[in-house]
């Protein structure tokens, strides 16, 4: 399904049985809604699972940027408004979970409980180079580009070598990107600092981070944790950036005991 929130079009995936609490899904940069399939199958009984793309990516609009975090966070609201959802459960990894985290900060009525995976209170000013050079590559050779050296900081060589199909489901998707959703959100991340902000969260907190996570690294976590109150961390064993992909069992049991 698209429908149309504020300015673009997003596409969303509404399963579970109607009146059971709903669950919100949000991606990471050069994914799409269907990078949480693995955590569909556990929670569709007992919830109603609301996947959506972000704004530039999947089926979403894809309009020039730079996009901000309260641009995304802002389409996150008007879609729960447009499907009458007053408050859910929001799960958010990377820029999802930072999107997760403007969130909290900005609507917690909104918000049950929250999840923020493999994600960080902040762009340090000197991954700057990093996120201008992704951005150059895009633009000027095209998402396949860009596609080898991500999925090697998402998924370890064994998974990689030993799930071929399952990778090539999401290299297809970083490939797919459009160019202007991903430099969009590029400038959305290396812009996003909520450091000094996260503290006036309230909402009961599940951080997870996989073991190996090189961009957004477990001691990243640790910073989100103290300063959330009350808030507790996972660590993923073995596993890097798409967590809940290659540590999708660890991920799952750990995501339903927290939001039962
Ligand atoms: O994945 C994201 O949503 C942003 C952070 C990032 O680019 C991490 C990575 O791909 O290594």
């Amino acid at each position: 399904m698209r429908v149309r929130v504020n300015d673009v079009l997003i596409r969303y995936e509404m399963q579970g049985p109607p009146g059971a609490p709903v669950v919100t899904f949000s991606h990471s940069l050069a994914a799409a809604l269907e990078s949480w399939d693995l955590q569909l199958p556990p929670l569709r009984d007992a919830y109603r699972v609301l996947r959506m793309d972000t704004r530039g990516h999947g089926g979403s609009s894809a309009p020039p940027g730079p996009y901000t975090m309260e641009m995304l966070s802002s389409d996150v609201i008007g879609l729960l408004d447009h499907l009458d959802i007053a408050r859910t459960h929001f799960v958010g990894l990377s820029l999802g979970g930072m999107i997760g985290q403007v969130l909290a900060v900005g609507y917690p009525e909104r918000l049950d409980r929250l999840v923020l995976c493999d994600t960080s209170n902040r762009m340090p000013s000197e991954t700057a180079p990093v996120w201008e050079e992704r951005i150059r590559t895009a633009e000027t050779q095209g998402m396949t580009a860009l596609a080898r050296e991500t999925l090697e900081r998402w998924f370890s060589e064994a998974f990689r070598r030993d799930q071929p199909q399952a990778t090539e489901r999401i290299r297809n998707m970083i490939v797919r990107t459009p160019v202007a959703g991903y430099t969009g959100c590029c400038r959305a991340i290396s812009r996003f600092d909520l450091s000094g902000e996260l503290s006036r969260v309230k909402v009961p907190t599940l951080i997870m981070v996989g073991e190996k996570d090189e961009g957004t690294p477990v001691s990243a976590a640790e910073t989100i944790q103290r300063q959330i109150e009350g808030s507790e961390l996972f660590v993923i064993p073995g596993a890097l950036h798409l967590s809940n992909i290659e540590g999708a069992a660890h991920f799952n049991r750990r995501l339903l005991s927290f939001l039962s």
